[in-house]
């Protein structure tokens, strides 16, 4: 745990003495302070001021940013990391002209990286999911959320769960755990999907309470996947043990997700491609967060997700990288945030909110990270010198990552 002071900053970004929830035109708001320093104590924000104001204690550590950026890390509030296999020969059956559902539906899909992964051991499924974590973290990720989904039996799910565990317990930055057993039907239940609802129900969701292994239940509800109907029986079955929904929800279709989420009070609905009025609606009358993922969307070719219907309306936005190896094989936030801009027309302030703030709150993370706040962990990106906020986004796919601190240590 470092303690030092942090000079020359020269955009101080997501400044906050109180914070909640950004909702509709409050994501707009992001106070920025140009010309900064930053003091870290044990790990963890302490104060910060204009540069005319800093005074070196004695034998402090001074950390010289050279006019670059600091920022709150990434807040990763949707990802599938632990997987066993990559999925590029699918990528060039799209290529060729197979649709997401038509793989799916060929057995490739999420059944193909189920396969792969029930015959890899615990110890692989960690080393390849640690190893990509890293990377995420280099890229300036510094909280994240994980999810099962690639096991499909109670077996193969307790093992992806003990991966997160694993994870959880040796990454220096904060992990969620998400159990998504409901992430596809396996096979031998394509004539009887109630049994394999009746199994995450009755086996898994106990298995997984008993080992305390996942923070949030979720299901893919999409037409040929789970139900609106399946979705709250299974979330429901899980609150029972204290898991909280995040839903993949409105994918593909208009798929009831969104309802479901917000009935049950989920903490987030995530995706959202496809979204009508109602749906719009009903998310923006509630608590429940809009998780967007943009390089999903941007990887299937699919209509980009209505960010600007969304706030309009008041919708509360996080932003999330979806990193999985069928629909997103990128963890890359700096990306998702300049996707959001140029494809969703986010303006830089709320893309920048909606993947730091908002993304922490989508993992009830927000005492711990998301803003410049006294207090909250010193998980930071030192961008290389930038002339404005709005050059994050728009100088896309050039990495102004220069440094990543995490409990004030520089990586
Ligand atoms: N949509 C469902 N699940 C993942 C994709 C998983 C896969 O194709 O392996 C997603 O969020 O995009
Ligand atoms: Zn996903």
């Amino acid at each position: 745990m470092t303690t030092g002071v942090i000079k020359n900053i020269g955009w101080l970004v997501n400044i906050r003495e109180q914070y909640s929830l950004l909702k509709g035109a409050a994501l707009a708001g992001l106070p920025v302070l140009a010309n900064a320093w930053l003091r870290i104590r044990e790990g963890r924000i302490l104060e910060w001021g204009p540069m005319n104001t800093l005074l070196v204690h004695d034998n402090e550590q001074v950390w010289d940013a050279q006019g670059g950026a600091i920022l709150p890390g990434w807040c990763d509030s949707h990802t599938h990391i632990v997987f066993a296999a990559t999925r590029e020969e699918e990528f060039v059956d799209k290529i060729k002209g197979l649709s997401y559902a038509g793989i799916a539906a060929k057995g490739g899909g999420i059944l193909n990286s189920a396969r792969r992964l029930q015959s890899t051991s615990e110890n692989d499924l960690f080393n390849m999911a640690w190893e990509r974590l890293q990377q995420l973290m280099h890229l300036g990720t510094t909280a994240i959320e994980i999810k099962s989904g690639y096991g499909l039996t109670v077996a193969d799910e307790l093992k992806m769960l003990r991966v997160i565990r694993r994870l959880k317990d040796t990454a220096p930055i904060p992990v969620k755990a998400t159990f998504l057993g409901a992430h596809a039907f396996p096979e031998e239940y394509r004539s009887n999907h109630e049994a394999y609802v009746g199994l995450i129900i009755s086996e898994m969701i106990p298995a997984i309470a008993k080992e305390q292994l996942a923070d949030y239940i979720d299901a893919f509800c999409e037409e040929g996947f789970f139900s609106a109907e399946q979705t709250e029986r299974i979330c429901r079955a899980g609150m029972q043990y204290g898991m909280l929904p995040k839903i993949h929800a409105n994918q593909l279709h208009l798929s009831g997700g969104v309802q479901t989420g917000v009935k049950l009070g989920a903490i987030s609905v995530d995706h959202l491609e496809t979204m009508d009025r109602p749906a719009i609606e009903t998310l923006a009358a509630s608590d429940t967060i809009g998780t967007l993922l943009p390089t999903a969307a941007f990887f299937l070719r699919m209509a980009f997700q209505p960010a600007r219907d969304l706030i309009s309306a008041g919708c509360a936005i996080a932003l999330a990288s979806d990193y999985n190896p069928g629909s997103s094989p990128s963890g890359n936030m700096n990306l998702v945030v300049a996707m959001s801009c140029i494809q969703m027309k986010m303006l830089p302030e709320e893309a920048i909110n909606a993947a730091t703030l908002n993304g922490a709150y989508a993992m009830q993370l927000q005492n711990e990270t998301g803003s410049i706040t006294a207090g909250k962990l010193a998980n930071l990106i030192l961008t290389h010198p930038i002339p404005s906020i709005a050059y994050i986004p728009y100088s896309f796919g050039t990495n102004l990552v220069k440094k990543v601190m995490v409990r004030g240590t520089w990586l």
